[in-house]
């Protein structure tokens, strides 16, 4: 469809001969916030990879505003404007929030990391870097250094050093995963505001996030998609409630 931002085709992935992708057919329409859902192992990460790059598919397409994405690498999509959040291994917990968020508008940019002293000081640096923090609730915190954040902090950091790249679409791999209640409450918040700006993509486990934040949900069962629809439809479709949110709630 012409308001579809992703499209995925028959995407296969297999592993030592186990089937982990298996032909998973998917839409990300333009500005929808779309959670993906499954029981463990069911495939879910396996999928996100290959949509960032990281990963490469056996088979199939992967298309991103029209254009065949499936053999580019990470950061020929991240160019195009689809960024995965970062995970947290790659925040550099000595240096400043600011800086982490800097550095990967920096990255974005093309730049050498050898020009870093000068380009910290360089303000179409810094002023995407700072908007991105303040969008997720981290402006108050942009001198410190990373390691002194929480890991809800974390976690929203993050998402700010996907952000700072302008992305039409992020890719967010279990944002709410190892938060408490509050966090992950303020995680939604965030999240909530986000969504009116950006395409989402996202993997949650929580089902009170995904339930709250998805425009529409797909559920991946054994490495195929069962079903997709809105949130009403998905909680009352039979076959999902059986292969999974019934098996949750057991
Ligand atoms: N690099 C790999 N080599 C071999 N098997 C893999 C590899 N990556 C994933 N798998 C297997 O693929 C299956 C799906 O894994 P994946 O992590 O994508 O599932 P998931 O839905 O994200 O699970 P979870 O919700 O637990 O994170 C698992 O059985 C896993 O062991």
């Amino acid at each position: 469809m012409a308001d579809d931002l992703l499209q995925i085709r028959d995407l296969r992935k297999s592993f030592g001969g186990i089937a982990v992708t298996v032909g998973v057919n998917l839409e990300v329409r333009r500005g929808e916030t779309h959670a993906l859902i499954g029981p463990n192992g069911a495939g879910k990460t396996t999928l996100i990879a290959q949509l960032s790059g990281d990963l490469k598919p056996d088979g199939g397409q992967i298309l991103f505003a029209g254009r065949d994405i499936t053999a580019m690498p990470a950061y020929r999509r991240s160019h195009l404007g689809m960024a995965r959040s970062f995970q947290i291994t790659s925040i550099f917990l000595e240096l400043s929030v600011l800086d982490n968020v800097a550095l990967a508008v920096q990255a974005r940019a093309g730049h050498s990391f050898r020009f870093w002293a000068p380009a910290r000081r360089d303000r179409r640096l810094v002023d995407p870097a700072m908007a991105a923090l303040e969008r997720v609730g981290l402006g108050g915190r942009a001198d410190r250094p990373a390691a002194i954040l929480s890991h809800g902090e974390r976690r929203a950091l993050e998402i700010a050093m996907a952000l700072a790249t302008e992305p039409e679409m992020l890719l967010l791999d279990e944002p709410m995963a190892g938060m408490g209640p509050e966090e992950s409450a303020e995680m939604i918040a965030t999240l909530q505001e986000l969504k009116a700006q950006k395409t989402i993509f996202l993997i949650e486990h929580d089902m009170d996030a995904v339930f709250a934040l998805a425009d529409r949900i797909s559920v991946l069962v054994y490495g195929k998609i069962i079903a997709s629809g809105t949130p009403d439809e998905i909680r009352n479709d039979e076959h999902v409630r059986r292969a999974y949110l019934g098996e949750e709630a057991a």
